[in-house]
C-alpha cells in the first residue's frame, strides 16, 4: 500500500487541490457534557517524512478535519476518498502541550484538589505522541500542584504502575509485580505499590524519571521505542481537614497497531497486541457507558424509568484499577479528558481513521443548549410566553420560515412538557413530517410552533 501511495503522490496532490477548500459544514449533534471531553492532537510530520499529509483541519470549523485516502479504483485510476470527524478540541500540529494543558488539563488540578477525580488518557497508534504528550503534561500538573496558588494544606502521594496484559507492576520499585484486588467496600487496590509521598517539584520530577526506564518498551514499525504497556500515574491528594482525598490519573496508554504492522510478529508479540487491543476496547466501552450515565440525570431515573447503562469495568485489568471513575454506583465526582493523538502522514491514514471514529464514539453529546440538566428541569414550570422567549433566544441558523424555532437537538425534552405543540419538518423541504422523512433517511429535520 505504501508503495501505491509513493507512486501516486503527484495526483494525491491534484485530487486534494481541486477539492472546495470551503466543504459543506458539518452538522453538529450537539454540545459535549460538562464531564467528557474528547480532544485530538495531530502530530508534525518529521522532517525526513516521504507521505504528505492526509489530514486537513476544517478553516471553517474548527473542531473538525478532513481525511482524504487515496485509493485504488479496480478500474485502475487512484480515486479519492473522503471522511470527516469532529472533536471537542482539536489541537492542530503546531499546537504546544501547554496550549493542551490550559485548554483540558488545568481544570482538572483544582478539581482533583477539591476532592474530585480528575482522569486523563491519551490514545492513538504506535509512534503518534503519546508518550511526549502526556509526559509533558504530567510536569505541568506538578508544577501546577507545587506552585502553592491552591487553597489550603494537602497531602500529596504518587504511585506510577503500569499494565501489561492483566498483570501489574510496579514502576518506583523495580518494577515489582503488584496485585489488583478490591477490598472490603469494593475499591480496588493496588496491593505492593508504594505510594511516595511528595513535597515539591523536584520529588515529582525524580519519581516520574525514575519510572520512565522501567516501562515495557519494543519497537515497532513506526516507533523504535514503542510503550507496550499502559502507564498509569496517580497522584493522591489527602486533605486531613476533612479526611477527605482527591486523584489525578494521567494515563498514557500503549500505542495500538495496525494488523499489517503486526504481520511480523512473533506468538508473544501477537499475545501482547490483541491484549493492547482487547484492553482499548474495555476501555471504550467503559468510557463511553460512564459519559451515557452522567446524562441520565436522578429525575430521569425517577419519572421516566431510565435504567442506567451497563459499564464493563471489570472485564480488564487497566478498567479496574479505574474502577471508582467508572462504576455506575460510585458517589465520586469524575471528570474525563481523552486525547486521541494522531499521525498525519498518508501512509497511516487507516490506524488515523480508527483512531477519529474511536473519539467520535465516545463523544456523548448533550442537546446544544446553555442549560444545564438542572435548568431544564426548572424548565418544566415555564409559561408558554418564557418557553416561547426561549425558543427564539436559542434559535437554529438560518431560519427559513419564520416559525422555525431551533434545531431538533435543542431542547426536545423541555417541549414534550409544555403545552405548545411543536413539531418535526424536514429542513429541506418544510412539507416533509418526520416521520416520512426518517423513512426517507433524511437527517435535517427542525422543530416549528404549530400553534
Ligand atoms: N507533538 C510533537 N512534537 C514533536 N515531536 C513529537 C510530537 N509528538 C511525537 N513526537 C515525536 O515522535 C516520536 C514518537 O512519539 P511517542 O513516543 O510519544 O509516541 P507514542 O504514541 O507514545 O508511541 P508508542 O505508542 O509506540 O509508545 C518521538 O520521537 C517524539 O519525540
Amino acid at each position: 500500500m505504501e508503495q501505491f501511495y509513493l507512486e501516486n503522490i503527484p495526483k494525491y496532490h491534484s485530487l486534494v487541490g481541486a477539492l472546495d477548500p470551503c466543504p459543506k459544514p458539518r452538522i453538529s449533534k450537539g454540545v459535549p457534557g460538562p464531564n467528557m471531553v474528547v480532544s485530538a492532537r495531530i502530530r508534525p510530520r518529521p522532517k525526513n517524512e516521504r507521505f504528505p499529509s492526509a489530514t486537513f483541519p476544517r478553516s471553517n470549523q474548527e473542531n473538525v478535519l478532513d481525511i482524504h485516502d487515496l485509493y485504488n479504483h479496480p478500474r485502475g485510476i487512484p480515486i479519492l476518498r473522503s471522511n470527516n470527524y469532529e472533536v471537542d478540541r482539536l489541537f492542530h500540529a503546531n499546537s504546544t502541550t501547554e496550549e493542551i494543558y490550559e485548554d483540558l488539563v488545568a481544570n482538572l488540578v483544582p478539581f482533583a484538589w477539591d476532592g474530585g477525580i480528575g482522569t486523563l488518557f491519551a490514545y492513538g497508534q504506535t509512534g503518534s505522541g503519546k508518550t511526549f504528550t502526556v509526559s509533558r503534561l504530567e510536569e505541568l500538573v506538578a508544577e501546577t500542584l507545587m506552585s502553592g496558588n491552591l487553597e489550603g494544606e494537602r497531602e500529596i502521594y504518587m504511585t506510577i504502575i503500569d499494565l501489561a496484559g492483566n498483570a501489574a507492576f510496579d514502576l518506583l520499585s523495580n518494577r515489582e509485580p503488584i496485585s489488583l484486588l478490591e477490598d472490603s467496600s469494593g475499591n480496588t487496590q493496588m496491593v505492593g505499590a508504594v505510594e511516595h509521598q511528595v513535597f515539591n517539584m523536584e520529588d515529582m520530577r525524580a519519581l516520574i524519571e525514575q519510572a520512565t526506564p522501567f516501562r515495557r518498551t519494543a519497537p515497532t514499525l513506526k516507533n523504535p521505542t514503542s510503550s507496550r504497556s499502559h502507564a498509569i500515574c496517580r497522584i493522591r491528594i489527602w486533605n486531613g481537614a476533612d479526611c477527605s482525598d482527591g486523584s489525578l490519573y494521567l494515563i498514557d496508554l500503549a500505542g495500538s497497531e495496525a494488523a499489517r504492522d503486526v504481520a511480523t510478529h512473533g506468538a508473544d508479540r501477537m499475545l501482547e497486541t490483541r491484549q493492547i487491543n482487547v484492553s482499548l476496547s474495555v476501555l471504550k466501552d467503559c468510557i463511553r457507558g460512564k459519559a451515557l450515565a452522567d446524562t441520565v440525570t436522578s429525575l430521569d431515573r425517577e419519572k421516566l424509568g431510565r435504567k442506567l447503562p451497563h459499564i464493563p469495568f471489570r472485564q480488564s485489568a487497566l478498567t479496574r484499577v479505574l474502577k471508582h471513575v467508572f462504576d455506575p454506583a460510585g458517589a465520586r465526582a469524575c471528570r474525563t479528558v481523552v486525547i486521541a493523538c494522531i499521525n498525519p502522514s498518508l501512509a497511516d491514514v487507516g490506524p488515523t481513521k480508527n483512531t477519529l471514529r474511536f473519539a467520535e464514539m465516545l463523544r456523548v453529546l448533550e442537546p446544544a443548549t446553555n442549560e444545564t440538566s438542572a435548568d431544564r428541569t426548572s424548565a418544566i414550570q415555564w409559561t408558554n410566553t418564557q418557553l416561547r422567549e426561549w425558543i427564539r433566544a436559542n434559535c437554529g441558523t438560518p431560519a427559513i420560515l419564520d416559525r422555525v424555532v431551533a434545531p431538533r437537538e435543542s431542547g426536545a425534552q423541555l417541549f414534550k412538557l409544555s403545552s405548545i405543540e411543536i413539531e418535526y419538518r424536514c429542513r429541506q423541504c418544510p412539507g416533509v413530517k418526520l416521520e416520512q422523512a426518517k423513512a426517507f433517511r433524511c437527517k435535517l429535520w427542525q422543530m416549528y410552533i404549530v400553534s
